[in-house]
């Protein structure tokens, strides 16, 4: 006994004096103390949280009735306190069920479900409940009037605090205008500190949820703020999956084996896993059979110089068939051993197998089980030196140090050649040989006459077989070279061919159940599907953005679907940049998940982390110290769509730390970047091409008057010159009498498709081509000519002498035009 325990055990009653301090909790207790992890840590935030809870639930709720939401958010200031009303125009609430969502911490429909939305956990509006009671005193007043009832059903509820359920105060039918929906009114200590984050909100819930009506009243805001939708389509409709097999946990997956009702090991993972049929339940036994079974090494049989003979080993293993069976019998199986590159011993006993209902076909002799065992120890034993009774050799070569003297095994030659290979070929050829027959030795030794040995064991093998050698010959097989060796056996090592067990001893046995689940992890399996996912798409981020950021550039990327822990995820990312942007401090970050802006904790968040680790210098934006976050005119908004977000902590505010998600967040921020990138890029070269035209501009007329002078000939035409200079398209006019030409000159190096539009005051006749529309006396004439580099078209028509013109151009950028019309 250690000494702690014998103090403890000189105490009499400590177990009665612990048990008097220890009592139920009542959730009272439990919420005051975790607060802040649910997110009511002060009354400024708690207002946030309640808003955000209810307003999460409304917009759950109207999409899963296939309702477009049209959300009411108010906040009173009612003496010391705040009132908060939030009205949805989803399904309602019945009678029976409105009570526990309300009434009762962890009640709620989507804990167990695999499917994206808001709420996870079922504890968010009854935690704004019991918020509201602690520190208002005041009940929740409820109203709900389900789809399709004529009247409503009005509630006052409490929390009993020590049973965890409702106590309701008041319960009574009411008129609601509203055809359907639910309207939660709290009363509680609050302020309007938190009143940007409040706004920041309700505006980003806008941005990715452009399907959404919101409206907005607070005593702060002279006016309502109003977001109106951008669609009137909404998201997707998700579907629930069963869990995918890369994601469960080991406890998670005894449960289900415990909890199946399916027998066999491919009817439960067909049964209960997402994305698993026949081929791929085959595939995951296979593995499992690998780690649980280990796999059986194989042997090079005897080739026609050897003097291994496995058709006389057969014959003599053969007893009572008489001659011609027994020679047709030993000669099938020694030609069809022959015949294979490796065997392993269970493929050399379906070989007996076959051979022998061969021959009993043809001689009507019968091979029973004991004499085709008989066979396959014999013919096994002249081809490996190992198995049954016989097994001399394999005990004899153990002695490690007297190496020369026992009789090479049959199986040094074979490990030799793998050896050889698979190690360079500046190894020594004596270090070879020493590791193979080191490795032989080992091989010998398994337990068994089938050299069944796991991943794991080999590995181990080879280590030690290595280290002996380089013990007793001072010869070193490296990292890579063991790495080699093994994966020489490994890949030529046979799945064997016995049964897993059943489901229920795997589920009684931690190390099957963990082989299981590791066997499930290294199987390729399709990703999970999507449609349990409802991503915003690339269009309607940029729309999101584009409704609330006055930009002058957009971009959004969607990425694939991926797994975490067996829950599909998508990331979405967007960016904004320039405009009524403020460019100065750092970017501004939209933080998004199942649709819901992400408002506290920005620091410790995975999505910021990734954004610092990027760098931007790269992508044009700066970034001090080339690390952190960015900075200027730009924001980036990042949203995760999943079956399970994995949260910081239960007030959801922060993403966690998961590798496959980050590597996501950066690649779908990297695709958005690359398009901002070449934005800025553009926008860069395009600002040198207005400067240079500029210097251009100014000098050209000078030099064409001192040309002029110097020559005494008439001032050279530098319009042209200038179009020349910068292989830019110049677009000419020419009017001759009543002939008008529109000179058009590609003298850039790609070809040009262009929109010429000419505003003429009389009418045009005798088009080129083009069109000519008439609007209220003014008439449009439209080309959309296609000019080649260094090439040029003349557009024609003929008009009254008097015409004034307007010409525009289309179809490239204004810095790679010269317009002299
Ligand atoms: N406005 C509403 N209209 C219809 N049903 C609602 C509404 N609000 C809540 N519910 C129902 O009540 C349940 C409990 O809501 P609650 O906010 O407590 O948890 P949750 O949204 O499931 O999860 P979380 O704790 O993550 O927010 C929801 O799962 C939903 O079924």
């Amino acid at each position: 006994m250690t000494s702690f325990q014998s103090t403890i055990g000189d105490e009499e009653g400590i177990a009665e004096e612990l048990a008097e301090g220890q009592r139920e909790i009542s959730i009272a207790e439990f919420f005051e103390k975790n607060k802040h992890m649910l997110g009511f840590d002060s009354g400024a935030r708690g207002l946030v949280t309640a808003v955000k809870e209810a307003v999460d639930n409304a917009l759950d709720a109207t999409e899963e009735a296939g309702v477009l939401p049209d959300i009411y958010i108010e906040i009173e200031e009612v003496g010391d306190y705040y009132r908060l009303i939030i009205e949805d125009n989803g399904p309602g609430i019945t009678k029976e069920q409105l009570p526990k969502v309300f009434g009762k911490l962890l009640y709620g429909s989507r804990f167990h479900a695999r499917e994206q939305s808001r709420g996870q956990q079922g504890i968010g509006i009854s935690a704004a409940v019991l918020y509201s009671q602690l520190t208002s005193g005041q009940p929740a007043k409820i109203t709900s009037r389900p789809k399709g009832q004529s009247r409503a059903q009005y509630f006052e509820l409490i929390i009993d605090t020590d049973t965890n359920e409702p106590e309701i105060q008041a319960d009574e039918e009411t008129t609601w205008d509203r055809p359907h929906g639910t309207r939660i009114e709290l009363e509680m200590e609050a302020n309007m500190r938190a009143r940007q984050q409040l706004h920041d909100y309700v505006k980003h819930t806008a941005v990715v949820n452009p399907h959404a009506r919101l409206e907005l009243r607070e005593p702060g805001l002279d006016e309502p703020m109003k977001f109106e939708r951008a669609t009137d389509e909404l998201p997707a409709e998700t579907h629930e999956i069963r869990p995918h097999p890369h994601g469960v946990e080991l406890g998670s997956l005894i449960k289900m084996l415990e909890a199946t009702e399916s027998y066999s090991v491919s009817g439960f993972l067909q049964e209960e896993f997402t994305r698993v049929g026949k081929k791929t339940a085959d595939s995951v036994i296979d593995n499992f059979r690998d780690v649980y079974y280990g796999r059986e090494l194989s042997w090079s049989p005897p080739r026609a110089h050897d003097d291994r003979d496995v058709a006389s080993a057969v014959a003599e293993a053969v007893a009572n068939k008489g001659k011609d069976a027994t020679t047709a019998f030993a000669e099938g199986v020694a030609e069809t051993v022959a015949n294979n590159d490796r065997l392993a011993r269970s493929e050399l006993a379906a070989i007996v197998d076959e051979v022998a209902e061969t021959v009993e076909d043809d001689t009507g002799k019968t091979f029973g089980g004991t004499v085709r065992e008989n066979a396959v120890d014999a013919a096994w034993r002249a081809i490996t030196g190992v198995g049954g009774d016989e097994d001399g050799d394999a005990a004899d070569a153990s002695d490690e140090d007297d190496g020369g003297e026992a009789t090479e095994s049959p199986l040094v030659p074979d490990v030799y050649a793998l050896v050889d290979d698979a190690t360079s070929t500046r190894k020594d050829d004596a270090a070879v040989r020493a590791m193979a027959e080191a490795l032989a030795r080992r091989f010998e030794n398994l337990d068994g006459d089938a050299f069944r040995v796991t991943l794991d064991d080999l590995e181990r093998l080879v280590a030690d077989a290595a280290s002996f050698v380089a013990e007793q010959r001072d010869a070193t097989f490296g990292e890579t070279a063991r790495e080699n060796v093994v994966d020489a056996f490994w890949s030529r090592a046979r799945t064997v061919p016995d049964d897993p067990p059943k489901v229920t001893a795997i589920a009684g046995s931690r190390d099957a159940a963990a082989d299981l689940l590791e066997a499930m992890r290294t199987t390729d399996i399709l990703a999970p599907p999507t449609d349990c996912l409802a991503p915003i798409t690339e269009e309607l981020v940029e729309a999101g953005l584009r409704k609330e950021y006055d930009a002058d550039f957009y971009a959004a990327a969607t990425r694939d679907a991926d797994v975490h822990g067996g829950d599909p995820f998508i990331v979405e990312a967007g960016i904004a940049y320039g405009g009524e942007i403020p460019s100065e401090g750092s970017v501004e970050l939209l933080r998004f998940a199942n649709r819901v802006p992400l408002v506290y904790q920005r620091g410790a968040c995975a999505t910021t982390d990734v954004i610092k680790s990027i760098g931007w210098r790269n992508y044009g934006l700066d970034q001090p110290g080339g690390s952190g976050m960015p900075n200027g005119p730009a924001v980036i908004s990042i949203h995760v769509a999943s079956t399970n977000v994995p949260f910081t902590s239960e007030s959801k505010d922060a993403l966690a730390n998961v590798p496959e998600i980050e590597d996501e967040i950066e690649l779908a921020v990297r695709e958005a970047a690359r398009e901002l990138k070449s934005f800025l890029n553009k926008r860069r070269s395009m600002q040198q091409r207005r400067e240079k035209q500029d210097v251009l501009g100014r000098i050209l007329p000078e030099m064409a008057d001192k040309v002029s002078e110097v020559t005494g000939r008439s001032r050279p035409d530098i319009d042209g010159a200038l179009a020349r200079i910068m292989n830019n398209v110049s677009v000419e006019r020419e009017v001759n009498g009543e002939t008008v030409t529109l000179v058009v000159e590609n003298h850039s190096d790609v070809n040009e498709q262009l929109e010429i539009t000419d505003i003429v005051s009389a009418e045009p006749t005798d088009l080129s081509d083009g069109t000519a529309v008439d609007m209220d006396g003014e008439w449009f004439v439209q080309w959309k000519p296609e000019v080649p580099s260094g090439d040029e078209r003349e557009l024609t028509y003929a008009v009254d002498g008097d015409a004034e013109f307007e010409v525009s151009v289309g179809g490239v950028e204004t810095e790679k035009l010269t317009v002299n019309a």
